[in-house]
């Protein structure tokens, strides 16, 4: 008898909700943690199978099934949080999961896209693997029994009704459990042989229906009635793709792939494939610039690192000049050099913006001394400091080495907070410029250029917010194909489990929590 809303349960600890399901195996109720003001999961065997003659039989497995489940602790699948009997029945207490099942989004929002399907038949087969792993088979994956979670990108595995060890291959017992279409031949043998690829046959069938919208034709059936190409649901989907949902479709166990490790490096390699071709495309779209574009870029660059220089020795020698009368017309570069005592080093401190002036006036004049003796006028005339307080002293102060240079400066050194400063110490930029004759032109240009970048590490051959990283137990996880990068994230994985915070954390989470697909309606 199905418990009524408003029932309590464990003294008050548990008040059924609603019922959601009544399955062939259980009934499925939703209520609230009254502790915690959590809403949870309660399943229990339904009615039948508690009239059953063999009912002792199935509760021992329900506990069984109970203690297992806890022990399959993977992101992916929802959490058991508590086991209890009452009035002659016994419940498991799980995570409610907020969402939609994937057979329900498929219903409403039409087959998937290869990249979404892909991505949350990924974090199933790595549930699926934990769970085998954990010496068990699931036995009843499908659309209906995965959630994906409310405003995120995660599916949870959320069924265990027929889950069972398979460590001597289990036998299939039980087919009006079944799902047609998802379930494969031997679960509907009497004494067919229950194996990872029992699951494996249902995980790709998982993925031919988000891709296609129709559940695979029922594996009974299948030596009358051939699979509907996927293609003519999915014209772009690649081959490989295919092959490997055929190929863990195949009716004799044999024919699949033994793990779903396996099954998913099927997946892999067809990922490894898609991105080396679109690594391709993508290494020709930035083509190098035609000729006239560089050139054109070269004479940008060196007239702004000319008028750079004229500019810097404009202000240089009207500061040295400031006495002399106002200048009506703008005087020639090379008539205030003329001006000017051009024996000791233009510049007091050599600075990116001098540099561009060694080859193009300097190269006739002597080379500059860089001893200190021969420091010019500029530190020692008072009426230049005084006249122009709130000039850059870096632009005045002549220091041949400013590496070495001890005096104070009002500047803070940008070698003393390099993390504050993001351009490079112009010393380091500056320093061969003191030798006029070897800077020729072309050379200068780049000053005022961006320091250059230091060498990326060489990017992962499946970078990506895309990538599932790997569980604790599970299989060497794969990459994702997906790209679209202007996407929503996926909430990480303590935010994912936020709505149910009574049992300890679940293992790190090996779904990619960055997935850019958009986002999904909120329940
Ligand atoms: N942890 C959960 N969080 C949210 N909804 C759930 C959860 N578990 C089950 N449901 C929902 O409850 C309903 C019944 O699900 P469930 O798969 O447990 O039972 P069933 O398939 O009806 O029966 P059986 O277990 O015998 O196969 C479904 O709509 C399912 O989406």
């Amino acid at each position: 008898m199905n418990l009524a809303p408003a029932t309590v349960l464990q003294q008050g600890k548990y008040k059924i909700n609603a019922t959601l399901g009544i399955g062939g195996f259980g009934i499925t109720y939703r209520a609230i943690h009254t502790h915690l003001n959590q809403t949870v999961v309660l399943k229990t065997l339904n009615e039948s199978l508690r009239q059953h003659p063999e009912s002792a039989q199935f509760q021992q497995q329900f506990i069984a099934e109970a203690q297992r489940r806890s022990r399959c602790q993977h992101f992916n699948i929802v959490r058991v949080i508590d086991f209890f009997e009452e009035a002659g029945q016994s419940f498991i207490a799980m995570d409610y999961i907020p969402g939609q099942t994937l057979a329900q989004i498929v219903e409403t929002d039409q087959p998937l896209s290869e990249a979404q399907a892909l991505h949350y038949i990924r974090q199933i087969a790595s549930a699926v693997s934990t769970v085998h792993h954990s010496g068990l088979l699931h036995g009843n994956i499908n659309p209906e029994n995965i959630i994906r979670r409310a405003d995120s990108h995660v599916v949870m595995l959320i069924d265990f009704g027929i889950a069972r060890g398979f460590t001597a291959g289990t036998k299939q017992t039980h087919t009006n459990l079944l799902s047609p279409g998802y379930a494969p031949l031997e679960q509907y043998l009497y004494d067919g042989k229950c194996t990872p690829a029992t699951d494996i046959y249902a995980i790709a069938a998982t993925l031919y229906y988000l891709l296609s919208g129709v559940a695979p034709v029922a594996a009974p059936l299948r030596d009358r009635i051939p699979l509907t190409e996927l293609r003519q649901f999915q014209p772009n989907l690649s081959p490989r793709i295919e092959r490997a949902i055929l190929q863990g479709l195949e009716i004799d166990p044999h024919n699949r792939p033994q793990t779903v490790e396996n099954w998913l490096t099927m997946l892999q390699e067809t990922e490894r494939v898609s991105v080396k071709r679109k690594g391709k495309q993508s290494l020709r779209l930035p083509a190098p610039p035609p000729p006239q574009l560089t050139f054109l870029a070269f004479l940008v660059t060196a007239a702004i690192a000319g008028w750079m220089g004229f500019d810097l020795a404009w202000h240089y020698n009207s500061t040295s000049l400031s006495n002399r009368p106002k200048i009506e017309s703008f005087p020639s570069l090379e008539d205030l050099l003329k001006s000017r005592d051009l024996s000791g080093p233009m510049f007091g401190q050599p600075s990116v913006e001098s540099s561009p002036l060694y080859p193009i006036e300097l190269n006739k004049l002597p080379k500059p001394s860089l001893d200190s003796t021969n420091i010019p006028e500029q530190i020692d005339d008072p009426s230049e400091t005084s006249a122009q307080p709130s000039e850059s002293p870096s632009q005045e102060t002549p220091a041949p080495e400013p590496e070495a240079e001890p005096e104070p400066s009002p500047t803070p050194e940008p070698a003393e907070e390099p993390s504050e400063s993001p351009i490079p110490e112009p010393q380091t930029e500056i320093e061969p410029a003191p030798q006029p004759e070897a800077a020729p032109v072309p050379e200068v240009a780049p000053l005022p250029a961006e320091p250059p970048a230091a060498p990326a590490p060489p990017a992962p051959e499946s970078a990506s917010a895309e990538t599932l990283p790997p569980s604790e137990s599970a299989p060497p996880v794969i990459a994702s194909p997906i790209e679209r990068s202007p996407e929503p994230a996926i909430p990480s994985s303590s935010a994912n489990n936020s709505d149910s915070s009574i049992a300890p954390d679940s293992p790190p989470p090996v779904a990619d929590p960055t997935m850019p697909f958009p986002e999904p309606a909120t329940n």
